[in-house]
């Protein structure tokens, strides 16, 4: 009989009660208590949810984040917030969050940095380390955890981040080795692990998704260290790879010390058969062969046309299960109402996937037609995607099909082309600007509920947006900004509201994913050829412009961005659903071109974020995302300023390939890492303007018009300061006017004072 199990549940709840209840607590609404007891209905409800696996994954809901939980676990948070004070719930939001100044007697706490995982629109707290870093036992959280559900019935697999990934993650806060750490927390985790033992635990799932990335010989080792160290415990440990393919890794990760090893077979499905070659014959081999990064219906017959070999060849030995964690799909797909039901008869939430999984389950172990309906269900499903007139358009083809490289070129370089716009913006040295959105008050989205709900006519909401442009424009010019923006007020979210105005896209209701903490998003389907049935953004443009006389920026993302954010086909290349975006983009570009907008900015930030996880593969992929950037953007006259943005990721690498992109000034987020990215400009030159990010936007802490100016001087030591613009990292959506304005009058200031030449 094959095993069943998962990952990883998603933690948000369906309908993102654990956000509400987060934000609540933060706010002061409800106490501890009440949190927790959110926290233990989601569990509960969750595993519910699992109950037909084998295994149900503890230890996968977090109150924030799972790397950040691993660090509590291992007694690994900063001097800076064990010093705070609090509870030990407090500490950890501390970490998670930060906590200003303004806020308590006392002094502020620096949020712990935030990075992407992996490939993933997710974000994880960094863990910290230094060279005298020490672990100490935590186990609290996952031994109540396994409590809760064995009192439910369930058979609980904790999972737990591997000590190598761990390190991997983390950074050393004095650049010293992190890896020389291994030694100190290998103990910490055989104390984990018996404790486990200790509790009845059979198995226990080990993350090390570090194994699908490149490794260096000392990285590689360490994985032999670390299981060979771990191999006495009484627990039975399945080393979890996932994302992508294991390649050099492969060999390593068949032989480690363990009982069990988990291949993502949807990202490397090429490598199962290797697997099953050279995994020891006393090992269980998990696949995870459901998707568990988009939300199509899976293929079952053609599935279990590869699976049933194997399962053949291995028998007992395998397990099955989602690819990954199945934190990046939303819930349920059965709350939604509004999803045309063809285009939703193609789709699988995550509870959906595990039904799926035990379909697959089923038919090895009772045979196909054990599950003849399920199986027939699913074909019809395929074919009719297959199918659909919704999905193809030859017009959309052929647009793609003309593309030449002519598209995405300027007609003159960069520094013609600067003069050209300086002559026609006439704005100061050190410009000042910021990067689109202002605050999105709880009133804005009230009134879109409402909007959406037909409590409130389409004029009355597009009046109430109006007010919140023209409030926003105000603030800006009392502000003194130079370039403004119109603020995105009408905007759910910076991909979803494209998305909802692009034909070839579907939006669920409730399709929430975390992105970080109690921050989510509802990535829109992209089921079909994309192209634009009309405008999506003048309107809001030329108003805003029509209250100032300063400059407005044009505001767009950009198609990799769009692409990268949206739950994306998968029955073409990806680079061929980017291009279709960017041409969409490209009309819009150029119908605000011809509306007298003389600055667009085209955001690309999750360009680093679809850089693939192995180096080998990187330039195919800046390839063909910088042609779609170039032949959205390129189009137009050299006067038009283009502007792009980046951020939430460590650029030095890439540095080169965005220069490609040819923007005329790009803001990027470097703030966070005290101008960490300007080293990247050592031994190399960027081009084009640039605006470092000189004010931290995930911190509630107000920048100091010393410290902007600090940033600045550093960032002049390696730019030409007349190439040099002022800028806070990011969008201001997630910040409170009142921390916004005295942030931006430092700003202003500082760049008032950097013009007059006063240090
Ligand atoms: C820049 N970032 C983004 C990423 N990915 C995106 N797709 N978009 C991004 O902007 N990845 C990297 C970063 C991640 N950062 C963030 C930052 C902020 C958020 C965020 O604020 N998310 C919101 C949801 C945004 C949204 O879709 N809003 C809708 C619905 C609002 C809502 O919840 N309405 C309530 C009623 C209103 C109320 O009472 O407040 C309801 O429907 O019940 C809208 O504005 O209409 C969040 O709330 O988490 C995400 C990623
Ligand atoms: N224009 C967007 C970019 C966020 S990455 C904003 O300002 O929110
Ligand atoms: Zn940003």
């Amino acid at each position: 009989m094959v095993t069943t199990h998962n990952l990883g549940f998603p933690r948000i709840g369906a309908r993102r009660e654990l956000k509400f209840a987060q934000e609540a607590f933060w706010k002061g609404q409800i106490g501890e208590e009440e949190l927790q007891i959110t926290g233990a209905d989601l569990r509960r409800k969750h595993w519910q949810n699992q109950r037909n696996l084998d295994q149900v994954p503890v230890g996968d809901f977090s109150f924030y984040d799972q790397v950040l939980d691993m660090s509590v676990t291992l007694g690994n948070l900063p001097e800076r917030v064990n010093q705070a004070g609090g509870s030990e719930l407090e500490r950890y939001f501390r970490l998670a969050r930060g906590r200003s100044g303004r806020e308590s007697s006392c002094c502020g706490v620096q949020a712990g940095e935030m990075t992407k995982w992996f490939d993933t629109n997710y974000h994880y707290i960094v863990p910290e380390f230094h060279q005298h870093t020490r672990f100490q036992l935590n186990g609290d959280r996952l031994i109540e955890q396994i409590i809760e559900a064995r009192a439910q019935g369930l058979s609980p697999k904790p999972v737990i981040i591997g000590p190598v990934t761990y390190l991997w993650l983390g950074k050393a806060k004095d650049n010293s080795d992190r890896l020389a750490l291994l030694g100190a927390l290998l103990p910490v985790y055989s104390e984990l692990l018996d404790l486990l033992a200790n509790h009845g635990i059979d198995w226990v799932q080990v993350d090390e998704p570090a194994l699908v990335t490149d490794l260096d010989a000392d990285w590689r080792h360490a994985f032999n260290l670390a299981y060979h160290h771990l191999k006495t415990s009484n627990t039975k440990l399945l080393v979890t790879t996932y994302f992508g393919e294991l390649r050099e890794n492969l060999q390593l990760a068949c032989e480690l010390p363990v009982a069990g090893l988990h291949l993502d077979a949807i990202s490397a499905p090429q490598e199962v058969a290797r697997v099953v070659d050279w995994l020891p014959a006393h090992k269980q081999l998990s696949l995870g062969v459901v998707n568990g990064r988009n939300i199509w219906r899976a293929n079952l017959e053609t599935t279990l046309d590869w699976l049933e070999p194997v399962h053949d060849k291995l028998g007992g030995r395998l397990w099955l299960a989602p690819s990954c964690s199945l934190l990046h799909v939303p819930v349920e797909l059965g709350s939604e109402e509004t999803l045309d039901p063809e285009i939703r008869s193609w789709l699988a939430f995550a509870t959906q996937k595990l039904d799926e999984l035990n379909v697959l389950a089923a038919a090895l172990n009772h045979g196909r037609s054990s599950v003849r309906k399920q199986l027939a269900e699913s074909t019809a499903a395929i074919h009719s995607r297959a199918l659909s007139g919704r999905v193809h358009h030859s017009s959309v083809r052929a647009r793609t099909g003309a593309i030449t490289p002519s598209l995405g070129k300027r007609q003159r370089t960069y520094p013609e082309r600067i003069t050209a716009q300086q002559q026609k913006l006439g704005l100061p040295r050190f410009p000042t600007t910021t990067i689109g959105s202002f605050p999105q008050t709880r009133d804005i989205r009230q009134a879109r509920l409402q909007f959406r709900r037909g409590e409130l006519t389409e004029a009355a909401y597009i009046q109430r947006i109006r007010e919140e442009v023209s409030h926003c424009i105000d603030r800006q010019e009392a502000l003194g900004l130079d370039v403004l923006v119109h603020g995105e007020a009408e905007r759910n979210d910076m991909v979803e509201y494209f998305g909802e105005q692009l034909a070839g896209y579907a939006f669920s209701q409730f399709g929430w994913v975390q992105s970080y903490g109690s921050r989510c998003v509802k990535p829109p389907i992209l089921f079909g050829d994309i192209s634009r049935p009309g405008a999506m953004t003048l309107d809001w443009i030329r108003y805003a412009q029509s209250l100032t006389e300063k400059p407005v920026k044009g505001m767009l993302t950009g198609p990799v961005t769009i692409l990268n954010w949206s739950f994306v086909r998968d029955d073409q290349p990806r680079r061929e659903t980017c291009l279709q975006l960017a041409l969409a983009i490209r009309e819009e570009v150029l119908d605000l071109e011809a509306a007298g907008a003389g600055i667009i900015q085209i955001d690309e930030a999750a360009l680093r974020e679809g850089l693939p996880l192995r180096k080998a593969d990187w330039n195919d992929y800046l390839d063909w995302a910088i042609e779609a950037f170039r032949i959205a953007a390129n189009g137009v006259r050299d006067e038009t300023q283009i502007h792009t943005h980046m951020c939430y990721s460590e650029f030095n690498d890439i540095i080169e390939a965005i220069a490609r992109m040819d923007a005329d000034v790009i803001t990027i987020e470097t703030s966070r890492s005290d101008m960490e990215l300007l080293d990247a400009f050592r031994g190399f030159e960027y081009p084009n303007d640039i605006g470092p990010g000189v004010y931290d936007i995930h911190s509630p802490n107000i920048p100091e018009k010393g410290q902007i100016k600090a940033l600045m001087a550093k960032a002049a030591e390696r730019i030409p300061s007349e190439r040099l613009w002022i800028n806070p990292d990011c969008g201001l959506k997630t910040r409170q006017w009142e921390e916004v304005l005295p942030a931006l009058e430092n700003m202003v200031a500082a760049a008032r004072e950097l013009r007059e030449g006063i240090q």
